[in-house]
């Protein structure tokens, strides 16, 4: 079976459907502007029927140290997902900081944007590979917004890597196939309304994954 995360869970009955359908990775939202956002004690709550096997990734956007740590006094995350402008200096700090994994997101559009897929594989431990935001987005991911996946095809990467961006039960398996992925990560996909996950998606989502790998 494929790595699947899903990411931006709210309800202890997501997170149960989650890890009995098979997801390796839970993504608990800490940006105050996410439909998604939880606190840490809300977050914790969540995280304390995960099984050993499944890790907890805390995702924030251009976190300040504090917020880092107080999250972490609270909730017993496994991962730090950056999904911000953080630069590949941050990224080593908030390692460091936190002594976890940390995951950095890269918003692609064009061919340009994947030159930070080298750099920030010589930092972070894994990369999550989204569509890049639209300019007035007030979310930097979690749009439901798919990018040209053909650009990823036979690319080398240095690091584990997950492909996101407006990835659905449908059309995942071909997202699979044309970018040789062997993780995906979903928000708005698994949802009937931002931040509403629905129990039936997340189900079919991984099936879906799972037959694409
Ligand atoms: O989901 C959010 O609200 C979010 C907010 C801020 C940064 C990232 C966010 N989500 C991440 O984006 C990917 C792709 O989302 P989608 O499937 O296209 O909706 C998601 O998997 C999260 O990791």
């Amino acid at each position: 079976m494929g790595q699947v995360k899903i990411c931006g869970l709210r309800q202890a009955a997501h997170v149960e459907a989650a890890v009995h359908a098979g997801a390796r990775f839970l993504g608990f939202n800490f940006f105050p502007r996410s439909p998604r956002c939880v606190t840490a004690a809300q977050a914790a709550a969540l995280m304390a029927d995960v099984p050993p096997g499944v890790a907890s990734v805390g995702l924030f956007v251009d976190p300040d140290d504090a917020l880092l740590q107080e999250t972490l006094a609270l909730a017993p995350l496994d991962m730090i997902q950056l999904h911000g402008h953080e630069a590949p200096a941050r990224v080593s700090e908030v390692k460091q900081l936190t002594g976890l994994p940390v995951i950095k997101a890269i918003g692609v559009a064009a061919p340009d944007d994947l030159d930070a897929l080298w750099d920030y594989g010589l930092v972070a431990d894994m990369l999550l590979v989204d569509a890049k935001p639209p300019r007035d987005a007030v979310l930097p991911g979690g749009n439901g917004l798919a990018f040209d996946w053909r650009l990823l095809s036979g690319r080398k990467m240095l690091k584990p890597w997950l492909l996101a961006g407006g990835l659905t039960a449908q059309n995942v398996a071909e997202a699979i196939r044309l970018t040789g992925a062997q993780g995906v990560d979903v928000s708005s996909g698994v949802e009937t309304a931002p931040g509403q996950k629905d129990s039936d998606l997340i189900r079919d989502f991984i099936a879906a994954a799972d037959g694409g790998t």
